[in-house]
């Protein structure tokens, strides 16, 4: 998708995409990861997702990349941080205690920036690509973050029946672009209530990738 997509959306806050509360499948599996205690925890895409406030709640640190500034603005205005902005490269690093969040295009963070992180929490990220930047977008997921283990949550339904994003990605798929490179491991399969946008039935899937 185009840049100018997202930052429309977020104008014209049509984030259906954002969860109220915490994601339950984040919730139920993230303890799978095994990660430290006060590990660091990257979320690529994040908008300005909940499951931030509960991983912070949970004793992690937490790193994000997004696109939107206003995103990330009304992140910190709801968890009620300030943030000390500074410029990084070519994105914006806002910072606050336990929380590192960098604006602008992910292709354009560096591992060096990022820093070390223990894990990964993919939610509507992959799922938010068209195919063509899929594969791109997973090498460099990985290259970032030391091919740290991962949480990832897609969606699978009939592609033909509604456009993207979310779009429909298939088991195979997730195994195409991860297989080589880690274990993977299907947590949880299982039917979205209503389907989506009442266009169609849609099944979310949490993975274990270690
Ligand atoms: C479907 S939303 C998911 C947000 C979040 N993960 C959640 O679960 O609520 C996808 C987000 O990715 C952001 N985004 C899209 N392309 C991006 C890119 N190239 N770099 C960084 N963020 C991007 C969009 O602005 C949007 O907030």
């Amino acid at each position: 998708m185009e840049a100018d997509f997202w930052h429309r959306k977020w104008a014209n806050n049509e984030t259906g995409f954002h969860e109220g509360e915490a994601n339950a499948l984040l919730v139920k599996h993230f303890g799978r990861l095994s990660i430290p205690e006060g590990g660091r925890v990257f979320l690529p895409l994040c908008g300005k997702t909940r499951d931030i406030a509960w991983l912070l709640s949970q004793g992690y640190r937490v790193a994000g990349a997004e696109l939107s500034e206003v995103a990330i603005q009304q992140l910190f205005d709801e968890l009620g941080t300030e943030p000390e902005v500074s410029a990084a490269g070519n994105l914006t690093h806002y910072r606050a205690d336990k929380i590192d969040m960098f604006v602008g295009d992910i292709f354009q963070l560096s591992g060096n920036l990022l820093g070390q992180v223990h894990a990964v929490y993919d939610r509507a990220a992959l799922v938010a690509l068209p195919d063509s930047m899929r594969e791109v977008y997973t090498s460099h997921l990985m290259d970032i973050t030391g091919r740290a283990p991962q949480l990832l949550i897609t969606f699978e339904y009939d592609q033909e029946l509604m456009d993207g994003p979310p779009f429909s990605i298939r088991d195979g798929e997730v195994r195409q672009h991860y297989r080589n490179h880690y274990r993977l491991t299907q947590l949880e399969r299982k039917d979205v209530p209503g389907g989506f946008k009442g266009q169609c039935a849609a099944r979310e899937s949490a993975w274990l990738l270690t």
